[in-house]
């Protein structure tokens, strides 16, 4: 009888479990890997590992402090968040975040502006026509979003990637144990070995519970890695969303990249780390089992096998490529479309009792079920090119890399086996039989095991190709957004070339051509020569600019003048209020303006704005109250002045938190507004129709009590009523045809002309001002010297008019002489 033994399968190193030197051999391998591992820390590891430790131990006193107090009930936990964070001198705030009954202290450092200084060159505006996939252009979007994600080498995410790796690696070496296991409980069956088996099962159970850790732990630090790229790419944004330039207005206005920032700064961030926390998990670990497999592997299937292995991996990344769909693209678009459907559902939200009223709801249904057909429609489509493409990845994964597996497998068996049996004498062959078939059956056990391994780390590999792609779309995602904020940031636009159809005395606005002056700090107003334009970004502004509503205003406003600014809607009052607050640019021309907020400028606009918050916190949160030195008597006696005294009471007092639009009337948040005003006491106001739904007694009172607080008004209102509390009217528009009524009917302008540093206003203003004209006039009788002057006026007239009654008797006389009448006395 012929027995086929392969004298050529090397035996598989024996079991490390049961044999010492193999085990010290895997001892070895991790050391090395701890090794590996440590090498991997830089060298300035000292200082960041005393840096780590008082971290850890800062962590450890707050995680102790927070266990020891007893978790608190809402009321009370309402009455400790009094503040919603802490400020510190030197920029930081402390966060006071609840957190299951008890408040955690977040210390949050802003983002340096040296550091988006350096990270500008990294983020050039994205090509429109920029093909989306795993290309060059992928890899630099990449970089540049992990020089943010991933900050420093020596960081937190350094830290858990490490680990990340180490109980990769780990998951790797006890695979290969548990392979080598397997081959050898079963041998040890097929030989009929019980003590083997039994201590063999004894192992697989030592095993799983390192492999079931290792399993969770790579989970868990997987979230981990993710979460932290997510908190180190939010808070970035949220500085460069939320700062002073106000990119957050800008980017609302649609400057920058087309999309609503809330599904930019919230799914496609999140999308994005996710993705790429799980990608180096998808990646990397197959690589690595991959990799140990294949040299486990190879010394069984010797080189025609390993060559043969190695063919089929490049064969199979071949075919997934040519199957592969653009999926980069496609997450992208699916992306916008999610932002489109949550763009109509958030208006709905915000704009709820104006649609309610108006009985918009079908409509708005109607735009919400648009978008969202238009979002299902795109995921059909990439559900339809996924089936040809996961019909390719099975059968060449699952089926086509078996197949090979096997004839691998057969390859050492099948033609060695034939040689040795010609040379083995018939006496040896019975003896070695047993021995031998135990052998082999550890040995096919063993490296079946290997090739499932293999198949499955080189299908996830396969399959990340997919992931890959798909991160390459929120890449792009990310990347649009970080580089629109940049640029909005650097007031860096894309420049337009003046578009031919464009008349020649046609002005151009391009954003990226604004080259006006603006100097914050002065203790005046002035605006000279600046054009009140509108701005337009994006195709728009490619195609006609920003829109010119004046073409060149002048005016100054000194302390103690307050102006009155009227005109027709939609003329451009309060795009002057825009671009003196540098919402809008300065396209051309100097503006001068005091600092904003206390002492300087304040704005109050056509909408209220109250945020959420304590009733206490809208003029400031308690700390900058105290840190003040302002107290709730202060504020009582501010809402007096705006007749909301009743408020704390009716609500529940100053702590109580409530979402203030939704509470509060219409009046009633105006006059919060003005409260907010006497609260800071500016020097400036620009009241932009802030009081239009106060009653007018108490705007009246209102406006009084800002003027004696020494708070020079800058009003925008329709109101003639208003005039008299202002001593300079600005009008814009044709003044001579427009009907605002704002025309005063019993005050006479005295000049057309400014007499502020030479700011002149038109000439002459009964010439009907161009549609886009504007004219500024000083009102008389609040001046105390012209109404002493109009005195001593009327004084004479009343003289002369007594002296009528002698001129009179005089002309009769006179005219009876010239008849010849003889005149007495
Ligand atoms: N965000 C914007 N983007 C582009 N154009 C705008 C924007 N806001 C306003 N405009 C344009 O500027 C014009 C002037 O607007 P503005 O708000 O200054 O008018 P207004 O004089 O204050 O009018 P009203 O009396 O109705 O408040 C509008 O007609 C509009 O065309």
């Amino acid at each position: 009888m012929t027995v086929t033994v392969p004298t050529t399968i090397p035996s598989l190193p024996k079991s490390p479990l049961s044999n010492l030197s193999a085990r010290r051999r895997q001892a070895l391998i991790v050391v090395l890997i701890s090794a590996l591992l440590a090498r991997s820390v830089p060298l300035n590891a000292t200082s960041t590992l005393r840096g780590w430790k008082e971290d850890r131990a800062a962590r450890k006193a707050e995680r102790k402090r927070r266990e020891t107090e007893t978790p608190l009930n809402t009321p009370a936990l309402e009455k400790k968040l009094v503040d919603l964070y802490i400020p510190d001198p030197s920029g930081s705030r402390t966060l006071l975040v609840p957190h299951l009954g008890r408040i955690s202290k977040v210390r949050i450092t802003p983002t340096s502006s040296e550091l988006y200084a350096s990270h500008l060159s990294s983020f050039p505006p994205l090509d429109p026509g920029e093909k989306l996939g795993v290309n060059k252009q992928f890899w630099k979007m990449l970089i540049a979003v992990l020089r943010v994600a991933f900050p420093s080498k020596t960081g937190k995410e350094a830290f858990l990637l490490v680990l990340h790796t180490f109980f990769l690696l780990s998951r790797t070496v006890l695979s290969v144990m548990v392979a080598r296991l397997d081959g050898r409980i079963v041998r040890d069956l097929v030989s009929a070995n019980g003590a083997g088996f039994v201590r063999g099962l004894g192992w697989w159970f030592a095993l799983a519970i390192p492999s079931t850790y290792t399993n969770s732990m790579i989970r868990y630090l997987e979230r981990k890695l993710a979460l932290a790229f997510r908190t180190n790419l939010t808070r970035y944004i949220h500085d460069l969303y939320l700062n002073d330039n106000l990119n957050y207005y800008k980017f609302g206005l649609g400057l920058a990249a087309a999309g609503t920032a809330d599904q930019f700064i919230t799914t496609d961030v999140a999308r994005f780390c996710d993705s790429l926390a799980a990608l180096y998990g998808n990646i990397g670990k197959p690589a690595l089992d991959l990799l140990i497999f294949t040299s486990q592997l190879a010394a069984s299937l010797g080189p025609m096998g390993t060559i043969g292995l190695f063919a089929n991996y490049g064969f199979t990344a071949w075919v997934l490529k040519k199957a592969t769909p653009a999926f980069g693209r496609m997450a992208a678009t699916e992306a916008r479309l999610e932002g489109e459907y949550r763009a109509g559902l958030g208006r709905i939200g915000r704009d709820g009792e104006e649609v309610a009223f108006y009985n918009g709801g079908k409509r708005e249904k109607g735009i919400l079920l648009a978008a969202y057909e238009k979002l299902t429609k795109h995921v059909h489509t990439v559900f339809k090119a996924r089936i040809p493409y996961g019909m390719t990845e099975d059968f060449v994964i699952k089926y086509f890399w078996s197949a090979c597996g096997y004839c691998l497998m057969s390859l050492p068996i099948l033609f060695p086996a034939a040689t040795k049996a010609l040379k083995a004498s018939p006496s040896h062959a019975r003896q070695e039989l047993h021995h031998e078939v135990a052998d082999r059956t550890e040995s096919y056990v063993s490296n079946r095991r290997l090739l499932l391994s293999l198949a499955d780390a080189g299908g996830r590999l396969m399959y990340s190709g997919k992931d890959l792609a798909e991160l390459s779309g929120y890449t792009s995602r990310v990347y649009a957004l970080l580089s629109s904020l940049h640029s909005l940031n650097n007031n860096i636009y894309p420049e337009n070339p003046r578009p031919a159809s464009l008349e020649e005395d046609q002005p151009f606005y391009d954003l990226s051509n604004v080259h006006g002056r603006v100097i914050i700090g002065p203790k005046h107003l002035l605006i000279r020569g600046v054009p009140i334009v509108a701005p337009a970004g994006g195709a728009a502004g490619a195609e006609r600019g920003g829109e010119e509503l004046i073409h060149s205003l002048d005016m100054r406003v000194e302390q103690g003048e307050h102006t009155l600014i009227t005109g027709p809607n939609g003329v451009g009052k309060t795009s002057i209020a825009r671009i003196v607050a540098q919402l809008w640019p300065t396209w051309s021309g100097l503006l001068e303006r005091p600092i904003h907020g206390e002492g300087g400028i304040f704005f109050l606009p056509q909408r209220p704005y109250l945020s959420i918050g304590s009733l206490r916190d809208h003029p400031h949160t308690y700390a900058e109250m105290k840190s003040r030195g302002r107290t709730d008597a202060e504020l009582m006696s501010i809402l007096k002045h705006v007749h909301l005294e009743y408020l704390p009471s009716r609500e529940g007092g100053w702590e109580t938190r409530k979402e203030w639009k939704d509470v509060l009337s219409g009046g009633e948040k105006q006059r919060m507004g003005m409260a907010r005003l006497f609260y800071h006491r500016p020097t400036y106001a620009i009241l932009d129709e802030c009081t239009s739904a106060v009653s007018s007694d108490v705007e009246g009172l209102m406006y009084e009590h800002a003027k004696s607080l020494g708070i020079t008004l800058v009003t925008i209102s329709h109101r003639p009523s208003l005039l008299k509390y202002h001593n300079r009217h600005l009008r814009l528009g044709d003044p001579t045809s427009h009907h605002t009524s704002s025309t005063p009917l019993t005050r006479t302008p005295v000049a057309s002309t400014t007499n502020l540093t030479g700011l002149t206003a038109p000439q002459t203003p009964s010439t009907p001002l161009a549609a886009h004209g504007w004219q500024l006039t000083t009102l008389n009788s609040t001046s105390a010297e012209e109404k002493k002057e109009l005195d001593h006026e009327i004084e004479e007239l009343e003289r002369q008019l007594g002296e009528v009654g002698g001129w009179e008797r005089r002309l009769e006389v006179i005219g009876r002489e010239l008849r010849g009448e003889k005149v007495h006395g």
